[in-house]
């Protein structure tokens, strides 16, 4: 259906947590109207991050059930509301972690919106009417126009999906910190989901990247398949000594508490620790690491639509891609243990669209 949108709302069926176990099974529930701003989507494919994880088992405290985990979404436009221009029926789109602000406040006329304090989660969150969100494990969304994005013409759907959360992680404070100009020398720390991509789009970036592994596991993959430059070992003290004070800025994927100090010590003058995991628990780091070599630990927050964009529009450019694994829903709970346990090259994609949303796989 195209603009003129409809006047009733709509059920979808998702995969939702109902408890801390975080184990998902189907679950039906109410879309909106899609309101004249509002672009309803069936989603096709949606990739599963460790935030899913930290959300679904209530690491950070704060989790509401039911909830329907996703924020990696890739779909089909189904139909769009009145004032809705960009975006049309069939349109490939795609949403990320953030479906609402408040448009008025600093970060929202900033092209900051991710930062609004009255952003809107994709899931385990509320619309300020008291609705609660879901994301993206999920027949379907509505979402307004302004949190959707076009996914490039001739990009594969499941590619596209880790762009949305992965992606534009990595590429918002690159850019944002003036990282992104050729002959950095950078270093990531946590080969997954975000990790993989970190080392694509610096590689793209014209940096020379090393990835900092918690084992030598990844160690061929990494070089070989990946395009890295350099691979350590945090466990080898040797080879981390001998790479002291060589890099520009370590992009820190890490989802789980971790010393700071061997990775300030990889840091040259100016150096960066971007600390990206979401750890519910103090890190620390002696002072001097920071002092002697004016070095910054700073964080960052996924990133704007608008740098969602251009990610997708750079990755077009350059030919990079994600690095999957494509799965059915019934395997959803799988793919999360393994994703906990470091098992997977290095998102699943669930492929919604094709999975029997229902209950078998
Ligand atoms: N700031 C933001 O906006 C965003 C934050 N995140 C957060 O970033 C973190 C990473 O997400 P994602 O890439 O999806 O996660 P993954 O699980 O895909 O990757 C994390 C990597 O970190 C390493 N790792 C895992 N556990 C440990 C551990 N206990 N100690 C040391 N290293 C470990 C592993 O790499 P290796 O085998 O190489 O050691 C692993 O592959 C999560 O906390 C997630 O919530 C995600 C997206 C956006
Ligand atoms: O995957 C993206 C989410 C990142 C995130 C960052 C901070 C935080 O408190 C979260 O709950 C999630
Ligand atoms: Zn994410
Ligand atoms: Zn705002």
């Amino acid at each position: 259906m195209a603009s003129g949108a409809t006047q009733t709302e709509r059920t979808a069926v998702g995969w939702a947590a109902r408890d801390a176990a975080g184990h998902l099974s189907p679950f039906s529930y109410t879309l909106r109207k899609t309101g004249p701003e509002d672009v309803a989507i069936k989603v096709l494919y949606c990739g599963i991050c460790h935030t899913d994880i930290h959300q679904a088992k209530n690491h950070l405290g704060m989790s509401r059930y039911p909830m329907v985990p996703g924020h990696e979404v890739v779909g089909e436009v189904e139909e769009v509301g009145a004032e809705v221009t960009k975006f049309r029926a069939g349109d490939v789109v795609g949403v990320g972690l953030i479906v609402g602000c408040c448009r008025q406040c600093h970060p929202c006329k900033s092209s900051n919106e991710q930062y609004c304090p009255k952003k809107v989660w994709s899931y385990n969150d509320v619309y300020p009417d008291g609705k609660p969100t879901q994301g993206g494990f999920s027949s379907a969304m509505v979402v307004d126009h302004k949190f959707v994005v076009k996914i490039p013409v001739g990009m594969a759907p499941e590619q596209a999906a880790p762009l949305l959360c992965a992606g534009v992680t990595v590429y918002s404070p690159l850019k944002r910190f003036n990282l992104a100009a050729p002959g950095l020398r950078g270093g990531v720390l946590g080969l997954g989901g975000v990790g993989h991509m970190g080392v694509k789009l610096a590689k793209a970036m014209g940096h020379h990247v090393t990835v900092i592994s918690s084992s030598d596991k990844k160690r061929g993959e990494a070089v070989d398949h990946l395009g890295a430059d350099a691979f350590l070992a945090s466990s080898d003290a040797a080879a981390m000594a001998a790479a002291a004070g060589t890099l520009d800025y370590v992009i820190d994927t890490v989802p789980a508490h971790h010393p700071l100090e061997p990775y300030l010590a990889l840091l040259g003058l100016d150096g960066k620790l971007i600390v990206m995991g979401v750890i519910g628990q103090p890190l620390s780091f002696l002072s001097p690491m920071l002092m002697l070599g004016r070095k910054s630990i700073a964080g960052s927050f996924v990133g704007s639509v608008e740098e969602a964009e251009e990610t997708l529009a750079f990755c077009k450019d350059k030919g990079v891609t994600s690095q999957i694994e494509v799965v059915k829903m019934g395997y959803v709970n799988e793919a999360l243990e393994r994703l906990e346990r470091n098992d997977v090259r290095y998102r699943f994609v669930v492929d919604v669209a094709g999975s029997n949303l229902d209950g078998a796989a």
